[in-house]
């Protein structure tokens, strides 16, 4: 498979170039020439597959540049129940019917990984590709990645003690709960660097595709990605989708509707890619916090990203987020895979101007694409934590909140609504206490967090400052040479 840019500019090369590549040479975002579809016969043939086995067949086609073995071997690795803390990796929990007459709610559990967020399920399987891809090419891999409190520590659990990964991590200072600050700021590891940038996630973010965009910087230091904007996260987080269906029993070709906490748009573009695989998903619900950015595309058609100083600071933190990177993966396939549609509406992205797609046939294709919107608020959060508390003996966190209730409000008669949980509530212990009036539980590992040292840097909001900081780290770290 080979992979192209959705801005355009020829070809990236396949999954292992792209792997390392992160961002497309011209700022796009990589993409598969076409999306293979599995036919309905395929598609029953991965019912009640293990989840490694599972997510083999799922990425496979996308991955034709690794030998098949190998392949298996690294997913056999990342997908262990050690890891995962259970047989499914992703169990699916039946949380009951919203109302009478409406179809099921389930819970699809993403978050009981390493770093307690939906993050892990593909940050595993990062940490454990790059390094057989790198140790392949006897090549070292500088990350540079944006996080609003999860990618963060997810990424570096998945990346610490791995020889040939440094993780150069920024994240918006004082802008994330306790507990993720405590989580990336208390590890004090050779190759992980904290950077706490005086912005907003958005900034952290453009600072990442500034740095990207700097192609002797990035050859010269061999910076690559980790945020959702590095296709193998898409890849692997469209395996759960199929994963949770299958866990549904439904008969062949009945569908599901999905609800997603969206920031970045990461996670229901995994969701979308799995419908075009041909998984019967219905409805994609994006569901978004006051942060409404994709909300009000998918309520009028007008996409106008949010500057960092509109970008509200909420009760589900990690979807703080004004500018959705995968928003343009989106579009462009929406398009029918046209570079020169989205290269148009990204400049207008790039001059802060609206995309408006009202009246046009790509509103349509939205309309006709399965997504639609929601956006919640502080209270309904609380609310919608104590109810699912009281009703189902769940407690839920924030981010899964703003799923559960925007995923209620659009559910179809007959058809289970399945919520993806995308943190555990142990991350955001204020919230939650102010819901219930108790404290979430947390496991073992992590009592006391907030109390251990913290390791970070503060950084203003400059590209140049990052690259020399970048530079200076890595020529003082005595096991990456600074190249010729
Ligand atoms: C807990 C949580 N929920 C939801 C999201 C939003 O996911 P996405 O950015 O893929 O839309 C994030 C961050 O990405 C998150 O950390
Ligand atoms: N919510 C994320 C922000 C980055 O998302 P990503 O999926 O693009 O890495 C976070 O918690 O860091």
């Amino acid at each position: 498979m080979k992979y192209v840019s959705t801005r355009g500019t020829g070809e990236l090369g396949r999954f292992s170039d792209v792997l390392l590549l992160g961002l497309a040479p011209d700022g796009g975002l990589a993409m598969p020439e076409h999306i293979p579809a599995f036919s309905p016969q395929t598609l029953e043939a991965l019912r009640g597959l293990s989840y490694p086995e599972l997510a083999f067949r799922v990425m496979r086609p996308f991955i034709d540049d690794i030998p098949e073995a190998d392949l298996r071997r690294v997913l056999h690795a990342t997908y262990h129940p050690d890891v995962f803390h259970s047989q499914d990796i992703t169990p699916l929990t039946r949380l009951g019917a919203a109302s009478p007459g409406q179809g099921e709610l389930y819970l699809l559990e993403l978050s009981n990984g390493p770093s307690l967020a939906f993050k892990d399920v593909a940050m595993q399987f990062l940490g454990q590709i790059f390094e057989y891809v790198l140790e392949r090419r006897g090549e070292q891999l500088n990350i540079l990645g944006a996080t609003s409190g999860d990618t963060g520590s997810a990424a570096e659990y998945a990346m610490l003690g791995k020889a040939r990964v440094n993780v150069f991590m920024l994240s918006p200072r004082g802008r994330m709960s306790a507990f993720q600050q405590a989580q990336m700021y208390s590890l004090n590891e050779p190759n992980i660097f904290n950077i706490a940038v005086e912005g907003v996630f958005d900034d952290c973010q453009d600072l990442v595709k500034a740095v990207n965009a700097d192609a002797d910087f990035k050859a010269r230091f061999d910076i690559g990605a980790v945020n959702s904007i590095n296709w193998a996260r898409v890849l692997a987080q469209a395996v759960y989708y199929f994963k949770a269906y299958f866990a549904l029993g439904l008969p062949p070709g009945a569908e599901a509707d999905f609800s997603v906490p969206s920031g970045n748009f990461g996670n229901v573009f995994a969701g979308f890619l799995a419908k075009r695989m041909g998984l019967p998903v219905g409805q994609l619900i994006v569901a978004t916090n006051e942060n409404d950015v994709l909300n009000e595309f998918f309520s009028t058609g007008v996409y106008h990203v949010r500057p960092a100083d509109r970008v509200a600071m909420t009760s589900s933190p990690s979807m703080d987020i004004g500018k959705a990177s995968n928003f343009e993966r989106y579009l462009y396939l929406i398009a029918g895979s046209s570079a020169t549609h989205t290269l148009s509406w990204w400049d207008e992205v790039g001059q802060g101007r609206p995309v408006d797609l009202r009246g046009t046939s790509h509103w349509d294709e939205v309309k006709a694409s399965g997504l639609l919107s929601g956006r919640n608020t502080h209270q309904g959060r609380l609310e919608t934590i104590r109810r699912i508390d009281q009703q189902c003996g769940r407690l839920i966190d924030p981010h899964t909140a703003d799923g559960v209730l925007i995923g209620e409000r659009h559910q179809r008669r007959g058809v289970p609504m399945v919520c993806l949980e995308t943190a555990l509530p142990a991350k955001f212990g204020d919230t939650v206490q102010e819901a219930v009036k108790r404290a979430p539980e947390r496991p073992e590992r992590f009592a006391g967090i907030e109390t251990a040292e913290r390791y970070f840097d503060v950084l203003p909001n400059d590209v140049e400052t990052l690259k020399a900081y970048i530079a200076r780290k890595l020529r003082e770290t005595v096991k990456v040479q600074e190249p010729a």
